[in-house]
């Protein structure tokens, strides 16, 4: 959760930048296909995420759905 606001967060980390980058750009192409982007900050081998949803000021089912994704996506 966010403080202060109705939203999830993970922080992933992986090898290098590369392996970070190829997972962003996965989560980029499969959450511009579902029309819900993340909030996220990357440096090098980190990758903040922040899932929430504008159109409710809060959590939606396509938070839990990317959150889904995100999750295996970073297997
Ligand atoms: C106009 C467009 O469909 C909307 O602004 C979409 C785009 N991406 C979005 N992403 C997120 N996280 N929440 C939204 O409400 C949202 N709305």
């Amino acid at each position: 959760m966010v403080d202060g606001r109705d939203a999830i967060k993970k922080s992933f980390q992986f090898q290098d930048f590369n392996e970070a980058f190829g997972f962003m750009t996965r989560v980029a192409l499969k959450a511009d296909k579902m029309d819900h982007h993340p909030e996220w900050f990357n440096v090098y081998n980190r990758v903040e995420v922040t899932l929430s949803t504008h159109d409710c000021k809060g959590l939606s089912q396509r938070d839990i759905t990317l959150a889904e994704f995100i999750e295996k996506t970073a297997e």
